[in-house]
């Protein structure tokens, strides 16, 4: 499988581009014009640089405004073309994208654009040059991949050929499955890229809010499945506009649109199963349906484990030989470490995923680029694989069976009087570059799968979340995207923070409000509120109103959770499903956020 991208996913000048896709392993890439015209750097310098790096410079991209027009305006396309195709000679390029018109074209009939293709591609022959016709979305007459390969058939030349981008195709909703009634050798080129579901104008959807495969909604496993049928065999590339991408480090960018490459190539082999060909795979790996451990960075005079032992946690030991204390209740277990001079502010450091077998886990994390976590180990102690996430989390896959019996005091007892306890959820707080970046981080290494965005309205600026969870929903990791601006009191209300499910929610505040726990208050006007929307009896409102306990109701259950303070960039939730419940009561988030304000 050969790997491209467009200059036009990565931040920077041309020459930096290309250095951020050579270290991220792509094979070639494709010009984008503009970025061309920009550098300082002669065609002959780029070209050598190409060499150099031992990158192929795919495609020149993109010619407009190329068919469907009059003959006197088609005398300049070829004027303009032939001037391209010269310069393409120059940076020893032999494919050039051909978008469909969006601007001059007068002309709405097959013949003319068929006719108009076929001239231009004759003189594109003479300078052993290739067109590939790709149909924007937005196209004036043509915007349907369907229409340009009739369009191509009839140009019938051997140097006209299509492009197929997934974007213009999937926004749509144009169905993919005729790609693979294309002639294999009629594919000139390949352009993949994903995006979110969004309802907005196409043009404005293609130009800022493109993503790498993984990251948004199309089902890019599928169209690339139908594009191998179709017996393409040209290089997979990636052609991403997307306003933050364009203003973020190139390197991390470029790794990040390789991970996407990998996974998508592992997806879509696992759809066509014999049919695979030469797709490389990944160390399979099925999700984790269970948290293993949270480790929380914080001295241990910083109140987390106050808290801890309120909401009724065991103190689970000492680690043999490094700072760090182990509190357990029920299946949760949480790692408060004090080593090498902790922050000031408690902060969530690490997340242990349970995975079956930690070994392959750690292999596909590798090939799929994560960058690995060297923590210090000694003799006859356990070396736990890490990564780092892309907002810095680490991310374990381990078993406490192997790590547990580290810590003095061994397994905790558990008081069986406080019911089973396990993580609900941890919600990461993720900077604003990389939320995308931990979407795809999240769904190619650890196998999870991410739901629908949510929009909370906090008091300063609304807070996208974006729920990553396993099948049968035994680990959920709500990504949280906050506001940019930075408003006094936000901290509080933007700290992460690891939901505690327990059975008897009412019970388990009483017992730790006697232990002295102050849960986040909660006005009157919400429990009026919840009167009106849910026919509650009094009594029970009542319970609620007293510990300070929220509520949620829906077609598959109820959810009662409260929060405890904050401290540093860390607090805890309580949280009781029943029956089957699945949703995190995202109505009630206004009310946290603008308690925690303050
Ligand atoms: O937005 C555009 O104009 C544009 C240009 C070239 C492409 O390949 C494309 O998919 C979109
Ligand atoms: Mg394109």
């Amino acid at each position: 499988m050969r790997t491209s991208i467009a200059t036009v996913c990565l931040s920077g000048g041309l020459v930096q581009k290309m250095y951020a896709a050579a270290e991220a392993g792509f094979d070639g890439i494709e010009i984008f014009e503009p970025d061309l015209v920009a550098a300082p750097q002669s065609p002959e310098e780029i070209r050598a640089l190409a060499d150099r790096l031992g990158l192929s410079l795919d495609l020149y991209q993109p010619f407009r405004d190329a068919e469907g027009v009059d003959e006197e305006a088609f005398a300049d396309v070829l004027h303009r073309a032939e001037a391209k195709f010269r310069l393409m000679r120059r940076l020893g390029i032999d494919l050039m994208l051909v978008c469909s018109n969006v601007g001059t074209a007068t002309l709405d009939d097959d013949e003319v654009s068929a006719g108009q293709l076929r001239r231009l591609g004759e003189l594109a022959a003479a300078y052993d040059i290739r067109l590939a016709y790709e149909a924007l979305a937005w196209g004036r007459f043509v915007d349907d991949y369907r229409r340009s390969w009739r369009i191509v058939e009839l140009a019938d030349h051997p140097n006209v050929g299509v492009c197929l981008d997934s974007f213009h195709i999937l926004s749509r909703g144009h169905d993919p499955k005729q790609i693979e009634e294309i002639p294999a050798e009629k594919i000139f080129f390949l352009q993949l890229a994903d995006a979110p579901a969004l309802s907005m104008d196409v043009l404005s959807w293609s130009r800022h809010h493109r993503l790498f495969p993984g990251e948004g909604s199309f089902d890019l496993p599928a169209f690339l499945a139908h594009v191998q049928r179709a017996g393409y065999a040209g290089p997979l590339s990636l052609e991403v506009f997307n306003d933050t991408f364009r203003q973020t480090d190139p390197v991390r960018t470029a790794r990040q649109a390789q991970r996407s490459l990998r996974w998508l190539a592992d997806r879509t082999a696992d759809l066509l199963g014999d049919e695979a060909g030469p797709l490389p795979r990944l160390p399979e790996v099925a999700a984790p349906e269970a948290f293993d451990f949270v480790e929380i960075k914080a001295p241990e005079t910083s109140g987390v484990e106050v808290l801890l032992e309120q909401l009724g946690f065991d103190f689970g030991g000492r680690h043999r030989s490094k700072q760090v204390r182990l509190w357990t209740w029920g299946e949760v277990r949480i790692v408060c470490n004090d080593q090498g001079g902790s922050p000031a502010a408690p902060r969530i450091a690490a997340v242990g995923f349970d995975v079956a077998d930690s070994e392959p886990a750690a292999e596909r994390a590798a090939a799929l680029m994560a960058p690995p976590v060297h923590r210090r180990t000694y003799a006859g102690e356990q070396a736990l694989r890490a990564f780092s996430s892309p907002d810095g989390t680490e991310v374990f896959c381990s078993h406490a069976e192997d790590w547990i019996g580290e810590f003095d005091g061994g397994v905790a007892g558990t008081s069986t009087e406080r019911g089973s306890a396990r993580i609900d959820h941890v919600n990461l707080v993720q900077p604003w570059h990389s939320f995308d970046e931990a979407v795809l981080f999240y769904t190619s290494v650890l196998s999870l799968t991410p739901q629908p965005t949510q929009e909370v309205a906090g008091p300063s600026g609304l807070v996208r979340s974006q729920v990553m969870s396993s099948p049968a929903g035994g680990v959920r990791l709500p990504l949280n995207l906050l506001p940019t601006g930075q408003l006094a009191g936000d901290e509080q209300a933007h700290a992460q923070h690891v939901a505690l499910a327990c059975q008897d929610i009412v019970g388990v505040v009483a017992a730790a409000r006697e232990r002295g726990l102050r849960p986040l208050k909660v006005p009157g006007n919400y429990y009026d509120d919840l009167v009106a929307r849910f026919r509650l009896s009094e009594d029970f409102v009542a319970t609620l109103r007293e510990l300070d306990l929220l509520y949620d109701r829906d077609a598959d259950g109820e959810y009662l959770h409260c929060y405890t303070e904050t401290v540093g960039e860390v607090f805890f939730e309580l949280v009781e499903r029943r029956e089957r419940y699945d949703g995190f009561g995202a109505g009630n988030a206004p009310v946290r956020l603008v308690s925690q304000a303050g």
